[in-house]
């Protein structure tokens, strides 16, 4: 840690927290908020004096940062400027009884504002001059869609005209990064001037900035704005107050506020390590694969489970030396099957049913992946363990899914010698997976941004684009997280999926398994074709495609009568990213869905394919659809 590290106080505006006030002032508390932003509504809407705001933040331990906004103030022309200096008085009464000596002025939007910076910097000053005779201060911010006042330049050359010491500037990353302003500038500020820092992220979206800013605001690492960037400026004038999230977002006013606040404080944990301040974090470890996936799973489920995985050509490779627990291995990939009563699995099976309930990273340090995890306010895991058997370190992901971290460096075996009696290999040959593609979640509607900002702070993934899948029964979006590392057969891939609908085959998990969880995963091969036509040969559900697919591929690919038979014979689907030599190929096929719930695929990545094959989802949604609803074409058909 360079000497020169500080912690900065983290605060958050009640407006990005759902419920009441004092619900909100809870949240913020409990997760471990320095301070809050009293945003005015929450405060018009609260039953009660501002003094009993101040006590029950006070009993909270929670200090009132500000108090915020006071809007279309400077550059009116009279009476109205006579008038909102009455009411700046009023205001102030507010902010004694609430006790904070902070109020953020935002810039005037109104039409009849005069565009005379000398008057706004006037008015300021004769503000200031009346709050500073009560011991408080304001502070001036530029709104996106200010008027005349948008930028920080701007708002900035006017504090500085009104010279005053009780007024001072207000920043916000997102009415900067919005207007793609640059805020390098902001780095040679006087840094005591700059009397609070706002931060907000948000995804790149075309709309006007204001409906924008209102309701689609994220926290810093979950959009893409460069934020990053925004704070390191900040931080390099010099400035030493807090550092606050100020979030206007439809999905988290509807959260529960101590999701959304233990998000917004990893967030800002992460972006102050990020600009080098803050107790530091370890860095993310490398993760090089999936090692195993854990089914939870009672003895009937593990019979069928098992029984699909065989005709997929895994083989039981082993039984655990105290719990009832059975390793299934292909190649490359282990699955655990666990039953053992009185487990994490089995609280997990009580839950969800049959489904995934851990995964394993392969990282190169487990212990340091663990202490990032916890100085990042994750919940951590200790497993029961019998004598002489490894420990692994594991933590809870977003939904409770557990997260082992198995690293060999200091063992001479392997988890699997330690804790499994292993029986024979077999020949590899048998045995063509390499391992682990991706492992594809289905979340809760509104709970992409929190899975999004574990994944890419915990374990240093990076988000790649979104993607919009039509189901049959609604729209399915989906992004996936990535380990830096991935190659092909090499890495962690995460595609994560969200679904409004109830219907799709998103929705239908979610509620059928009461939350987010594994919804489908994908092995790797270098030969699909011979894969899948020796595994339909062994009774393997995959799911049967459409002629008209494989009509509409011939469309789009060049590809030559052989190859499409090839693909057509084995229902494989087909995808190419990039262009001529660099461009990859993508062929995979799925099996139907185990009990409803989760399914398997096989996927040949060729030349550096890089996708998901996205664009053959709709086909196999379908399909599966079909599958589940007994379609049957014919009772359509004259
Ligand atoms: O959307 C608004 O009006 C608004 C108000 C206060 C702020 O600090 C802000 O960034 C936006
Ligand atoms: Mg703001």
């Amino acid at each position: 840690m360079p000497s020169s590290a500080l912690t900065f106080k983290k605060s958050i505006a009640t407006v990005s927290l759902s419920g009441t006030l004092p619900e909100k002032l809870e949240a913020a508390a409990a997760i471990g908020f320095d301070g809050v932003e009293i945003f005015e509504n929450d405060l018009l809407t609260f039953d009660g004096s501002p003094a009993d705001v101040r006590r029950i933040a006070s009993g909270l331990g929670l200090e009132i940062a500000i108090f915020q906004p006071f809007r279309d103030f400077e550059a009116m022309p009279d009476p109205i400027r006579v008038r909102n200096l009455d009411r700046a008085e009023r205001k102030f009464d507010v902010m004694q009884e609430l006790g904070t000596d902070l109020v953020l002025v935002c810039s005037n939007v109104q039409p009849a504002a005069i565009d005379d910076p000398a008057r706004a910097a006037a008015d300021l000053a004769e503000m200031a001059e009346r709050a500073h005779r009560r011991g408080l201060r304001v502070g001036y911010e530029a709104l996106a869609w200010g008027r005349h006042v948008n930028r920080w330049r701007q708002a900035w050359d006017i504090v500085r005209q009104a010279d005053h010491p009780a007024l001072g500037l207000i920043v916000d990353s997102f009415h900067t990064l919005a207007l793609d302003d640059d805020p390098s500038g902001i780095a040679e500020l006087p840094g005591d001037r700059i009397f609070f820092v706002q931060l907000a992220d948000a995804p790149k979206l075309s709309m006007d900035v204001l409906s924008w800013s209102r309701h689609f605001r994220n926290f810093p690492g979950q959009g893409a704005l460069p934020v990053q960037g925004f704070l390191d400026a900040v931080l390099r004038s010099g400035y030493r107050g807090p550092l606050s999230l100020e979030v206007f977002n439809d999905e988290f006013r509807a959260a529960p506020a101590r999701l959304t606040a233990l998000d917004g404080l990893r967030s800002l944990i992460h972006a102050e390590a990020e600009a080098g301040h803050g107790s530091g974090l370890p860095a993310p470890p490398v993760c090089s694969g999936i090692e195993f996936l854990e089914f939870a799973v009672d003895a009937p489920a593990r019979e069928r489970l098992s029984g699909l995985l065989s005709s997929l050509g895994f083989h039981h490779a082993g039984r655990h030396r105290s719990k009832d627990v059975d390793l299934y291995r292909q190649g490359g990939v282990n699955l655990v099957l666990n039953s053992e009563e009185d487990s994490a699995a089995s609280e997990h099976f009580q839950m969800h049913g049959p489904s995934v309930c851990a995964m394993a990273f392969k990282v190169d340090d487990a212990a340091r992946a663990i202490a990032r995890a916890e100085a990042l306010r994750c919940v951590l895991w200790r497993e029961r363990v019998g004598d002489g058997e490894r420990r692994i370190p594991a933590l809870r992901a977003p939904d409770g899914t557990l997260i082992y971290l198995v690293d060999d460096k200091e063992a001479r075996r392997s988890i699997w010698e330690d804790d499994f009696h292993l029986f024979a290999e077999l020949p590899s040959a048998t045995q063509p997976l390499l391992g682990i593609d991706h492992v594809a979640q289905a979340l809760p509607f509104g709970r992409m941004d929190s899975f999004v900002l574990f994944y890419r702070t915990v374990f240093g993934f990076v988000p790649e684009s979104l993607w919009e899948l039509p189901d049959p029964y609604g729209l399915i979006r989906s992004r996936a997280l990535v380990s830096p590392e991935a190659e092909p057969g090499h890495g962690v891939r995460l595609p994560l999926n969200i679904s409004e609908s109830r219907r799709t085959a998103t929705g239908r998990f979610v509620s059928a398994t009461s939350g987010a969880g594994v919804h489908h995963v994908a092995f790797a091969t270098a030969d699909a074709a011979t894969l899948v036509e020796d595994r339909l040969a062994a009774g393997a559900p995959f799911l049967p495609i459409p002629a008209n697919y494989y009509d509409d591929l011939a469309v789009k690919h060049p590809l030559d009568d052989k190859a499409l038979d090839g693909l057509k014979q084995r229902e494989l689907l087909y995808d190419r990213d990039g262009q001529g030599e660099a461009g990859g190929e993508f062929l995979h096929a799925y099996t139907d869905s185990f009990d409803d719930r989760f399914f398997f695929e096989v996927v040949e990545r060729r030349g550096g394919y890089r996708q998901f094959g996205a664009v053959n989802a709709a086909i196999r949604m379908a399909v599966q659809a079909q599958l589940r609803e007994g379609a049957r074409p014919e009772l359509y058909l004259d």
